[in-house]
C-alpha cells in the first residue's frame, strides 16, 4: 500500500493536547471531572467513551473552553490554554456538534467561511479554500455552493458542519457526537468517508460517541470514562477488546467483543500454521495485513474452516484456520 501523501497536499497543522489533573466542579456541587490525565499526539484520533453523565461533553468542551475548569492545565503543543483570550483560541479549534449548528439563512459557502472571514482572509483566499473543502467532503461546490442548509439533507448538512470545522485549518476538530442525528446507513457511510478525510488531513481529533462500533471503526485509540471522568482504559481498539483492563470496561465493551474485535484485529505472521500440500487448491486466499474479519468472510463464503494467507507477489505464507481468529 503507498502512503506517500501526494505531492499537491500542503502540510496541515495538528497540535498535541495534554490534559493534566483536569477537574470540573459545576457551580450546584457536580463534580463532572474529577481529575484526569490525557495525552494526545499530533494528528491522532481519539474517541471519548463511557455511559450518560460520565464527563465526556465536559472535558471536551474544557479543551475550547466553552467550559472553563475548576482545576488543572490543558495544553496544545506544551502551551497553556487556560489563560489568554478564549475567543482567539477557538478560532484555532473546530469544533462539530450534533445538530450542526449551521446558520439557515446563509448559504453554504457562507456558512463554511465563517471562520476564515473572521480571521480576515482575502474573500479570494477564503473562496478557494471553502471550495476545496466543499470538494473535499463530498459535495461539489458548483452545486452545493449556492444552496440554503434547509435544502440539504441531514448527511449533508453534517459534512457541511465538517468542512466548516476544517475551514481555517484549526490545530484541533473536536466532535460532539458528530454522526448521531442521522440514521445508521448514512451514518455508516459518513464514518467511512470521515476516515478517509481525516487519513488526508491529519488533524488531532477528540470525538465524544455512545456508540461502541463508531469508536472502534474511526479511533486511533479510545478512552473510556466511567462517571466523573474516571479514566478506565486507554488504548487501541483491538487492545480495549482483547484485553479490557478492568471490570467496568469489560462490562461495557460487552460479551461480543470477540467478534467486534474481528474487524479491527489484523492478520499477523503469528497466526499462521504452516500450508498442507493441498491447501492451495481448495482453499480462498486472503493477504497478510487484512482483517480477521475479511478471513471469516472468506471462510464462511468458500465454506471451510481455513484461508491460505498470501504475502508479496501473492506468495503463500501459512493457513489461517477459524479457531486462531479469535487468539
Ligand atoms: N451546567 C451544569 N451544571 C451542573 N451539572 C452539570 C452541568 N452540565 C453537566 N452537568 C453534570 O455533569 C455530569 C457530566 O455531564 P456531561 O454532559 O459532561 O456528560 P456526558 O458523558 O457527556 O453525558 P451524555 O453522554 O449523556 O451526553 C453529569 O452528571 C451532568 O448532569
Amino acid at each position: 500500500m503507498d502512503v506517500t501523501p501526494p505531492p499537491q497536499a500542503a502540510p496541515s497543522a495538528a497540535a498535541a493536547i495534554t490534559l493534566e489533573s483536569i477537574r470540573k466542579q459545576y457551580p450546584d456541587g457536580t463534580v463532572a471531572v474529577d481529575s484526569l490525565d490525557l495525552h494526545i499526539a499530533p494528528g491522532e484520533l481519539v474517541v471519548l467513551i463511557g455511559p450518560s453523565g460520565c464527563g465526556k461533553s465536559t472535558v471536551l468542551r474544557m479543551v475550547n473552553r466553552l467550559i472553563e475548569p475548576s482545576a488543572g492545565r490543558i495544553l496544545l503543543d506544551g502551551t497553556d490554554i487556560t489563560s489568554g483570550d478564549p475567543v482567539t483560541l477557538r478560532r484555532r479549534i473546530g469544533y462539530v456538534i450534533q445538530h450542526v449548528g449551521l446558520f439557515p439563512h446563509q448559504s453554504v459557502r457562507a456558512n463554511v467561511g465563517t471562520v476564515p472571514r473572521l480571521l480576515g482572509w482575502s474573500r479570494r483566499a477564503a473562496r478557494a479554500r471553502v471550495d476545496e473543502l466543499l470538494e473535499l467532503v463530498g459535495l461539489p461546490p458548483g452545486q452545493y455552493g449556492d444552496r440554503y442548509p434547509g435544502e440539504l439533507s441531514g448527511g449533508q448538512r453534517q459534512r457541511v458542519g465538517v468542512a466548516r470545522a476544517l475551514a481555517a485549518d484549526p490545530l484541533v476538530l473536536l466532535m460532539d457526537e458528530p454522526f448521531s442525528a442521522v440514521d445508521p446507513i448514512v451514518r455508516g457511510r459518513l464514518q467511512d468517508e470521515f476516515r478517509r478525510l481525516q487519513a488526508e488531513v491529519r488533524k488531532t481529533i477528540v470525538l465524544v460517541t455512545h456508540d461502541l462500533d463508531e469508536a472502534v471503526r474511526l479511533g486511533d485509540r479510545i478512552a473510556v470514562l466511567s462517571e466523573g471522568g474516571r479514566l478506565e482504559q486507554y488504548a487501541t481498539p483491538d487492545e480495549l477488546l482483547r484485553a479490557p483492563a478492568t471490570e467496568f470496561v469489560r462490562e461495557f465493551v460487552g460479551a461480543d467483543r470477540g467478534v467486534r474485535r474481528l474487524a479491527v484485529a489484523p492478520i499477523t505472521a503469528e497466526l499462521l500454521a504452516p500450508r498442507r500440500p493441498e491447501d492451495s487448491s481448495e482453499l480462498p486466499e486472503v493477504p497478510i495485513g487484512a482483517s480477521r474479519y475479511d478471513a471469516l468472510a472468506a471462510m464462511l463464503t468458500a465454506g471451510v474452516d481455513a484461508v491460505v494467507v498470501t504475502g508479496d507477489a501473492d506468495k503463500p505464507l501459512g493457513r489461517l484456520t477459524r479457531d486462531t481468529l479469535f487468539a
